[in-house]
């Protein structure tokens, strides 16, 4: 399809060009050579920008090529290929919505970039230079209408009525010819007519780049390229809202959730099913048990559920993920006993609070997924806020204490994924306030914010806050103790235990406290009731890891061979559920745990035997972690390895046994070893 808009023969670029201020170029973008840019160099692969980033640039392609990629229900799209000369990111810098594609260097590419002001000055300073853009936007359209003529309607699969694959991987869509995707690359050379052209959303110009930033369009075969920009974008599943007048409510909540970007909206038919003439125990419980197969069927990583609440003035939003529930205590994670609510009939003003607290809730599972979320949710979250500081009168306590708590999650999601503690005090502080905010008989909610409470300043501790210390945040973690009895609650009981175990742990090193190891050796093993090899084997992996360190620091201290070997013990089970192969890493941190228990154990007994098997271990470690790149873990390891070493030598230099037919008997040969215990590395299970 080559039908160009009518040009006036002036407009036309080229050598024919009569135009001063546009001379020599064949593009129109060379206008902009009287603002200075500046310069931005990028390697192949390398991403320009991402989808959804906020436009604060425009940049001319100087050399090299960019290839352009949308994300779409049905996988990423590659949208074109500009190169020397062109535009990019001008459409951002123009109507300031966020980015319309990700942009990623086909291999060395240099930009000229201006800023937006001054690129849209420039635009309204040159109404020819805004002509010739929407000449080029024109073209886009007429491409992507073309695109879009050629694909043939896709089968509308889901019973939502949305179609869309439930992987996050892509459906084969129609094939096109390279030359048709070509078409889309190109953007230069398109002289313009006379006229000025407006640089604001209600123009053409505007509407162009409306229509061109929804587009979509084939599938190409620029894998490996997309490889390299492709976000898996999480899918959000709404369930139907029960009751009277439920749906209605559920389409403000769906218009609300509409405005998530980089988010994939799914409607269910389907409510989950929820019995308020229940104990609240047992109702929620059904819930998560009927709602969890609900996500599961559609692939979704959140469930948001609910509907309008018994009295009728507000609606109550909860949150499923589907992680098991053994996967539980992460900072700043929706719990199914945390509810959101907001006014009946709630204006577009409480969007950002529902986008927000949802975001939040649907917790990243990748990388990219925390880089987006930390992109996106910090603007919310602030927004958010300012809501929150005018909350409507009439609300109950636990109402409150319910929302302030929800925001309290959103807040320490940022702080977790940014890595920055002055929002990890926000949420402590909203935490703080909505248990201020708590009725007396609030059982459930106060072990929830008290977890949440907890888990926030554990965090900080691990960053060695200048005035939160351990004791405060296991006090939080008892407090939580009281609501989740290990009966009802077996896993959230259990994971608090360990959670408990590791702050007493640290509790002992900032004060040296003998009680604190005791009472982190209990907690530990009350935890290790509940998790088991069979059915929890990560979680018991970690928590036996960590016993084994606390326990090789105990027996050391108060010298006790039977101790020391519980902790041999305890780090010989952890590697049963940590198998090389699988976690290389874990395996090897275990490995330093059995050498540094082994050479206590031989400080203690004398017994050669166990020097040799704690060389064996340190050599283990330190080779995995070698292998593995994780350079810091194997200059600790190596040096324990060291240490083990010269004390075999001193023993009895190459006549030593050999670990591996060792006796074991030792016979106090071993001259006392004056130096420090082995090294040890962090404790598993602290902030994730
Ligand atoms: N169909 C297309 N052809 C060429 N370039 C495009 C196309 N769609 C988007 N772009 C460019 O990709 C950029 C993505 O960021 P912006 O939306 O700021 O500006 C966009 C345009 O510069």
């Amino acid at each position: 399809m080559q039908v160009r808009p009518p040009l006036t023969p002036a407009a036309r670029p080229g050598a024919d060009d009569p135009r001063p201020a546009c001379a020599a170029p064949s593009h129109g973008s060379e206008c902009m050579a009287t603002v200075k840019p500046t310069i931005q160099k990028y390697e192949a692969g390398d991403i320009i920008f991402r989808e959804g980033e906020p436009s604060a640039m425009a940049f001319i392609v100087a050399a090299g090529e960019v290839a352009l990629f949308k994300e779409s229900e049905r996988g990423l799209i590659h949208l074109a290929t500009v190169g020397k000369g062109e535009l990019l990111g001008e459409m951002g810098a123009i109507d300031t919505d966020p980015r319309g594609a990700t942009a990623v260097a086909r291999g060395p590419v240099t930009l000229h970039a201006y800023g937006r002001k001054a690129f849209v000055r420039r635009l309204e300073d040159d109404p020819d230079l805004a002509l010739r853009l929407m000449v080029r936007l024109s073209r886009r359209l007429r491409n992507a209408n073309e695109r879009i003529a050629r694909l043939e309607p896709v089968a509308d699969v889901t019973p939502e009525g949305r179609s869309g694959d439930e992987s996050g991987t892509s459906t084969a869509l129609v094939p096109v010819t390279a030359a048709a995707v070509g078409g889309m690359a190109d953007g230069g050379g398109g002289g313009g007519a006379s006229g000025g052209g407006g640089a604001r959303g209600d123009g053409l110009l505007g509407r162009l780049i409306g229509v061109l930033k929804g587009g979509s369009g084939p599938k190409t075969a620029e894998s490996a390229l997309a490889g390299a920009a492709r976000v898996r974008h999480p899918v959000l599943a709404v369930a139907g809202f029960p009751e009277r007048g439920g749906e209605e409510q559920r389409v403000r909540v769906l218009e609300a959730l509409e405005g998530l970007a980089a988010v994939r909206l799914r409607k269910l038919d389907r409510a989950v099913p929820y019995s308020a003439e229940l104990d609240p125990y047992t109702a929620l419980s059904g819930a998560i048990g009927a709602g969890r197969p609900m996500l599961r069927e559609v692939g979704a990583d959140l469930l948001v559920w609910g509907g309008p609440d018994a009295s009728g003035r507000l609606v109550e939003l909860r949150f499923l993920s589907p992680w098991g529930s053994t996967e539980i205590e992460r900072i700043g994670m929706m719990s199914p006993q945390n509810a959101l609510y907001v006014p009946v009939d709630f204006d577009p003003s409480w969007h950002v609070l529902i986008q927000a607290v949802t975001l939040a809730a649907m917790e990243p599972r990748s990388e990219a997924q925390g880089r987006a979320l930390v992109e996106t949710l910090p603007p919310l979250a602030e927004a958010a806020g300012a809501l929150l500081s005018e909350l409507p009168y009439g609300l109950s306590g636990l109402e409150t204490a319910q929302i302030v708590g929800c925001y309290g999650n959103v807040l320490a999601m940022v702080g977790a994924w940014a890595n920055e503690p002055a929002w990890l005090e926000h949420a402590a502080a909203a935490y703080e306030e909505a248990i201020r905010h708590l009725p007396r008989d609030a059982d459930a909610e106060w072990g929830v914010l008290h977890r949440s409470l907890g888990l926030v300043w554990q965090a900080l501790v691990e960053r060695n806050h200048p005035t939160i210390g351990p004791r405060q945040a296991a006090d939080a973690f008892k407090a939580a103790l009281e609501s989740f009895h290990r009966d009802l609650y077996p896993y959230d009981w259990a994971g608090l235990k360990s959670r408990l175990g590791l702050l007493c742990y640290r509790i002992h090193m900032a004060e040296g406290d003998p009680a604190a190891l005791r009472d982190s050796i209990n907690a530990f093993q009350a935890a290790l009731q509940v998790f088991s090899p069979a059915d929890t084997p990560d979680r018991w992996g970690e928590i036996m890891h960590d016993l084994a360190q606390v326990l090789q620091v105990y027996g050391g201290q108060e010298r006790k061979p039977e101790i020391l070997t519980r902790a041999v013990e305890a780090a010989n089970a952890a590697l049963q559920v940590r198998p090389l192969d699988r976690v290389p890493l874990l395996w090897a941190a275990t490995q330093n745990n059995l050498g540094s228990a082994l050479f206590l154990l031989f400080r203690v007994t004398k017994d050669a035997g166990a020097l040799h098997r704690a060389r064996e271990a340190f050599h283990l470690s330190a080779g995995t972690y070698e292998v593995q790149g994780a350079k810091r873990q194997a200059d600790i390891v190596a040096r324990n390895l060291r240490r083990v070493e010269n004390l075999i030598d001193r023993q009895g230099g190459a006549s030593a046994p050999d670990p591996a037919w060792a006796r074991g008997d030792g016979g106090g040969a071993v001259p006392p070893d004056a130096s420090d215990g082995p090294e040890a590395l962090p404790l598993d299970g602290g902030l994730r």
